[in-house]
């Protein structure tokens, strides 16, 4: 970048092959703006308050001096050269894929959005490899969380007014080169199968009517939310040949997926590990380093996911079955390697 004055004292710099002249606002009046302009009034109001393309009037001097402008840039962008608002809009082109969306710049920044209930599927090397590029910024949210229509789970921008083409390029290179080895976008969402399950609630206070039971409701409202059911619940007591059985019933009812809850911690009534390991179930882990819900179970039994829920799950929004569930119901096959990797950054409580 090199900078110089001419005899009216505006200054020009040139960036890349492009140059930016600086025209004093008193002189901008007629001037098209180059970029959008922004405002920030703290607790009050962040966004837009002159659009790119708009043309400078006499009543906007004042405006542009409280949001601290004293000059305007005048762009001539060379033809190896792009603006901010293009790069983002390549970049956001390049990098999203299924059942995203996005809109146009907003000061200097693309959106991409979801635009459905989903898994968000971002590739962490991709973003690493593009970020390290300098220049220019793709912030994300992170791998395999839930999303919803219209929350946005990436957004591109250029760092200066003004990136070479290049950089972009890179960024389309690498996104190419990742759809063609894994047949999709770095960035996209995958939709939840609508599953139904067999829910199974131990304990001997619910099961003699000595409490109401609460886990039915909120493991309901938790498959809801996602799309899938709760096909029928039943009760048994904390007895272990009893749960085994009832098991069995809901495997061969051909539910996608059982869920037994309670009775997974220490005390000796506590029967549901061990009942559900004699049902024959591959335990993929008992125990899971995410808090809450470090006693929970998963495993596969004849190929149907099968859960143990702890007593978290019922009163707590955000546990390890909040994060295993939606990777069932995306059509993953959860692995001890998946189980392992939710301590860093598990602690929620
Ligand atoms: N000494 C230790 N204490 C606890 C441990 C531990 O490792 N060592 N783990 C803690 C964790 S983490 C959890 S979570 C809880 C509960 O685990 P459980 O799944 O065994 O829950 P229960 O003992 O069956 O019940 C606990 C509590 O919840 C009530 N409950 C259970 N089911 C229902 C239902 N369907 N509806 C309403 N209420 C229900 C039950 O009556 C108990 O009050 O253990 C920690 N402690
Ligand atoms: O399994 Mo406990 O559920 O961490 O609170």
């Amino acid at each position: 970048m090199t900078a110089s004055d001419n005899p009216k004292g505006e200054k020009t710099t040139v960036i890349s092959s492009s140059s930016l002249r600086e025209v004093k606002v008193e002189d901008a009046i007629g001037m098209v703006l180059a970029h959008d302009l922004t405002q920030i009034l703290p607790g009050e109001f962040k966004g837009r308050l002159f659009s790119k393309g708009h043309v400078v009037v006499s009543d906007d001097i004042p405006k542009l001096k409280d949001i601290g402008k004293e000059n305007l840039y005048v762009i001539e962008l060379a033809d190896t050269d792009l603006h901010e608002d293009d790069a983002a809009h390549r970049m956001a082109v390049a990098l999203s894929g299924l059942n995203t969306t996005f809109g146009a710049p907003h000061e200097g920044k693309v959106s991409v959005k979801s635009g459905i209930t989903g898994l968000a599927c971002i590739e962490r090397e991709v973003v690493d490899e593009i970020n390290s590029l300098g220049e220019i910024a793709l912030a994300t949210i992170i791998n395999n969380r839930v999303i919803h229509p219209g929350e946005t789970l990436a957004a591109t921008r250029a760092i200066p007014l003004i990136v070479p083409e290049l950089k972009v390029q890179a960024v389309e290179r690498i996104a190419m080169d990742y759809r063609d080895k894994h047949g999709r976008a770095p960035i996209s969402v995958r939709p939840f199968r609508k599953l139904r399950a067999g829910l199974l609630t131990t304990g001997n206070e619910v099961f003699t009517g000595r409490i109401q039971d609460k886990f039915g409701p909120a493991v309901r409202a938790k498959l809801e939310a996602l799309g899938s059911e709760v096909a029928e619940q039943r009760f048994v007591p904390d007895e272990r040949h009893t749960i085994v059985k009832e098991i069995h019933y809901f495997l061969q009812q051909g539910y996608d997926m059982i869920l037994v809850t309670g009775g997974m911690s220490v005390d000796p009534d506590d029967r549901t590990p061990g009942a559900i390991a004699e049902a024959g179930t591959d335990v993929v882990s008992y125990g899971t380093p995410m808090l809450p819900g470090s006693m929970l179970l998963f495993g596969y039994l004849r190929g149907v996911p099968i859960f143990g829920l702890p007593g978290c799950v019922m009163h707590d929004p955000y546990t390890s079955f909040d994060v295993l569930l939606p990777r069932i119901l995306a059509g993953d096959t959860v692995v001890t390697d998946d189980i392992v990797a939710m301590g860093y950054g598990g602690l929620h409580r």
